[in-house]
Order: structure tokens, then C-alpha cells, then sequence
């Protein structure tokens, strides 16, 4: 197998990477940001990436929301989470917080530590970098473009640089959860814990519609892990809806529910079915059990029988 994931060496994501069976030992290929890295796969020169969705503090990742809602078609494949800590790595020649004039980070860590800067290094200046580890790598340049990173402990234990502080995080118990994504193929199998990605165009703007759509699981007792709407960029209010789900698509009650979804909103993405990396097996009640949907089919096929 060969993977791209959000590089440089060094990131959280790789960290997501290293936990998939085999990947350390794989071809890994660190991408400058999630969209190169998802286009590697459209592409196929790797078979898999490995990109942030979603922390608990921050929500959901847009750059990597948008990129699997629009083009080509992709899929997840697993899902992996990350509890996440960061560190004030310093250049050559800083020794105090006060000397910081400009610090740079991932935008995500940046709001994950926002409160913390505010209050010890409220004279710094951010400037976006496309990771943590990039941030912390132009550190060790000959003339660094900025004072401080704010980057993972493993990083900066690696590189050798020099920490000034440990956990600036606002809230401690982060986490972020990573997806590997392929080209549509072959679904995972059901593990009983697992979970599902919807992309879901709204339909028509008028009263109820999101109402019925999330009647559909409702009414088969689906329960949703995340729902978040982004806008399509064709123009003002409007939006599509990225959803995570509890179940596989093998589940009766999960096709029951997509089979209405897709009679409401026909351009949906199925974006896969996926060992939850963590959870439960869901509660189901009687009536939304295999056996049910089953026997209510079959029912319905014996009247339809004497037409
Ligand atoms: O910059 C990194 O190290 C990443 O892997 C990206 C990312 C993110 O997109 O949220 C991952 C985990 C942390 O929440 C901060 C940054």
C-alpha cells in the first residue's frame, strides 16, 4: 500500500497514519495540504490518504469536508482518533516568552490554544502555516520566518528544538479524528461498531426539508454522530450537509433509511461505511432489528403476490 497524508513528517495526521496496521512499514508520502492529498489518490499515484475531519474543540476540518463533498467521487475506509497536546517550540536565541514577536501554527491548533496565547504571549503575531510540523520545521531554517510554532511533543522531541512550554492547549482531553480515504471500491465489512459518512444536498429550499430529512433517520432509529452544513459556493444560504452516522449500510434499518434520502435528495454522496474507532454497538429497537425489515418485506411481498 503507498498513503499520502497532511505532511511534513511529524504532523498529528502522520501520527493518525502510523496507527494503521501496516502503514509504518508502507509507502508514505507527506502532502502539503489535504486537498494534494486527496487528489493523489483521484489520481492513483497512492492508494489511500490519511486527512484530519474533525476535534472536539474545533469541529469540523472545512478544507477536508469540502474536498470530499465535491469532484471525483472517494471514499472512507476507516477512521482513526488522535488525542492531541501541543508544545511552544522556540528558534535559536529566544529563551523567554516575552521575546516572541511572531508565532505560527496550523489554523486548527491556533484556535486550540488561542486562550493560552491571549494570556502569555499576547504581543505575538500569527501567521498561518499549511501544518503543525511546518510550522515547526522553518524553526530550524537559517532564518526562521517566525519566533515560536506551535506543534506536537513528538515533533519537537524529534527535531531537537528547544520547548518553552508544555500543554498550551485551552482544553485538555482534545481529540481529532482522521479518515483514510480511497477510490470508491469494495465497502469494509460490518464489525457491529461502525459508522457511516453521508455528503447530503438539500433538496429545495422551502420549510421542513431538513425536517425530512432527518426524519428518514429518525424514523429507523439511526442515530447521528455529527452533522454540519457548509456552503456549496454557488451563492448566498446555499448549503449541503455532511453527516456521520451509528450502523453499516448493511443494516437493514441504515438501507431503509438511505433509500428514503435518495427518493429526497437524489444527488446525495454515500461516502462510505467504516469501523467506528470507538463507541458501542448501537441499541436497536425490535421493530428496527434485520429480522423485522425482513419479515415486513416479505409480508408486503405475499399481498403484492395476488395482484
Ligand atoms: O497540523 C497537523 O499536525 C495536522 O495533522 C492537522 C491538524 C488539524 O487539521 O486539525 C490535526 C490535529 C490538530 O487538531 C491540529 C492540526
Amino acid at each position: 500500500m503507498s498513503y499520502a497524508y497532511l505532511g511534513p513528517a511529524g504532523t498529528f495526521t502522520e501520527s493518525a497514519l502510523l496507527q494503521v496496521p501496516g502503514a509504518a512499514d508502507a509507502q508514505r508520502i507527506p502532502a502539503s495540504s489535504v486537498n494534494v492529498a486527496l487528489s493523489m489518490v483521484r489520481e492513483g499515484s497512492v492508494e489511500a490518504a490519511m486527512v484530519p475531519i474533525e476535534n472536539s474543540v474545533e469541529g469540523g476540518v472545512s478544507a477536508t469536508l469540502d474536498a470530499i463533498a465535491q469532484g471525483e467521487a472517494l471514499q472512507i475506509v476507516a477512521e482513526i482518533l488522535v488525542p492531541i497536546s501541543f508544545v511552544l517550540a522556540v528558534r535559536p536565541g529566544i529563551d523567554s516568552l516575552e521575546q516572541i514577536k511572531r508565532i505560527s501554527t496550523h489554523g486548527h491548533a491556533w484556535a486550540q490554544c488561542r486562550l493560552w496565547a491571549e494570556a502569555n504571549i499576547p504581543q505575538a503575531a500569527f501567521t498561518p502555516a499549511s501544518s503543525t510540523a511546518a510550522g515547526a520545521l522553518a524553526l530550524e531554517e537559517a532564518e526562521p520566518p517566525h519566533d515560536a510554532a506551535i506543534c506536537s511533543p513528538l515533533v519537537a522531541q524529534e527535531r531537537g528544538l528547544k520547548v518553552l512550554a508544555r500543554g498550551v492547549e485551552d482544553n485538555q482531553g482534545a481529540v481529532t479524528r482522521f479518515i483514510l480515504v480511497t477510490r470508491p471500491g469494495k465497502i469494509p465489512a460490518p464489525t457491529k461498531v461502525d459508522k457511516s459518512t453521508l455528503i447530503l444536498p438539500l433538496p429545495e429550499d422551502r420549510p421542513g426539508a431538513l425536517m425530512e430529512i432527518l426524519e428518514q433517520f429518525t424514523a429507523r432509529g439511526v442515530n447521528l454522530s455529527r452533522i454540519e452544513s457548509r456552503p456549496t459556493g454557488q451563492g448566498l444560504g446555499q448549503y449541503f450537509f455532511s453527516v456521520d452516522f451509528e450502523g453499516h449500510v448493511a443494516d437493514e434499518r441504515v438501507a431503509a433509511a438511505l433509500s428514503g434520502l435518495h427518493r429526497l435528495s437524489p444527488e446525495l454522496r454515500f461516502l462510505g461505511s467504516y469501523p467506528a474507532a470507538e463507541g458501542v454497538e448501537p441499541f436497536v429497537d425490535a421493530h428496527n432489528s434485520d429480522a423485522a425489515f425482513s419479515e415486513a418485506r416479505d409480508w408486503v411481498k405475499s399481498l403484492r403476490e395476488r395482484l
